[in-house]
């Protein structure tokens, strides 16, 4: 699908070749949320999540993370509502984690870590054709971002961590079909801030509108296991590398306001 991340490919591992920030950039995530300093903004409307299972497509290790992918040449999968104006089209979803359980998330609530975060990527349907386009404007992506803490078994993600085995190594793909996002959402999607931001990893564009959930979701200490089996390098490399700690470290707030849904 159009968001197979060619953009992110570019990304070569180790970290951040080329410059550190994108030069001049006002709106860079991640971010740490100050409870306290967030706004209530009674006008935010709840979110409307619309996701078919059948467009679920592959899984695929782009040697940053791995990426569930879905068909996006149709509106069969979508989010809107809250803060959006238009309509966002479901491409592909993926988790950013830790070495340990201390840290791992990309996002922080006063200061606190998760070991890991979601995010599903959405791009803006109704102004632009394509993720690759989209992924260049202001307006153009919408990302919802959830915590994952280390609790019970979390029984929908078993069917991604049995297939992860499958991609352990970057540039690995399988089939991997009929999968609905919607299980990995807590089950309050009504509570969240939101705040204009970008991508975490090169290209950087400051083109998403945050959606990060207030409630987390749990998975066992064995499932988040299984995302540090997997493995930055390709398996023809002499020395493989364990894919941990794929997350950029917080960014300035540079006067943004966060906005939450709940008071
Ligand atoms: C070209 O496509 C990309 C490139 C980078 C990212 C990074 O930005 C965030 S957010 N997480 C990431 O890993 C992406 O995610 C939507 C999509
Ligand atoms: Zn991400």
């Amino acid at each position: 699908s159009a968001c197979s991340s060619k953009l992110a490919l570019s990304q070569v591992h180790p970290m951040w070749q080329g410059p550190l920030a994108i030069p001049g950039g006002d709106r860079q995530s991640p971010i740490d949320i100050a409870e306290r300093r967030s706004v209530f903004d009674p006008q935010l409307r709840p979110l409307k999540v619309q996701y078919d299972p059948r467009t679920c497509q592959q899984i695929w290790n782009n040697g940053y993370s791995f990426l569930v992918e879905y068909d996006d040449t149709t509106d069969k999968s979508t989010l809107k509502g809250g803060p959006l104006e238009d309509q966002f089209r479901l491409c592909q979803f993926h988790f950013h984690w830790g070495e340990n359980n201390a840290w791992g998330s990309e996002h922080s609530i006063d200061r606190r870590l998760y070991p890991a975060e979601l995010h599903i990527v959405h791009w803006n349907s109704d102004k632009y054709s394509l993720f690759e386009e989209a992924v260049m404007e202001d307006n153009g992506l919408a990302v919802i971002g959830v915590f994952l803490k280390i609790g019970k078994r979390h029984e929908g993600l078993q069917k991604l961590v049995d297939a992860l085995p499958a991609v352990r190594h970057k540039d690995s793909l399988v089939e991997f079909t009929k999968f609905d996002p919607a299980c990995l959402l807590p089950e309050n999607i009504d509570d969240y801030w939101t705040y204009a931001g970008s991508l975490t990893t090169p290209p950087l564009t400051e083109a998403v509108t945050w959606l990060v959930m207030k409630q987390h979701i749990e998975v066992s200490h064995d499932q988040l296991a299984v995302f540090r089996s997997l493995l930055f390098t390709s398996a023809e490399e002499q020395v493989q590398r364990s894919m941990v700690n794929n997350f950029r470290v917080q960014q300035a707030l540079k006067g943004r306001t966060v906005r939450s849904s709940f008071s």
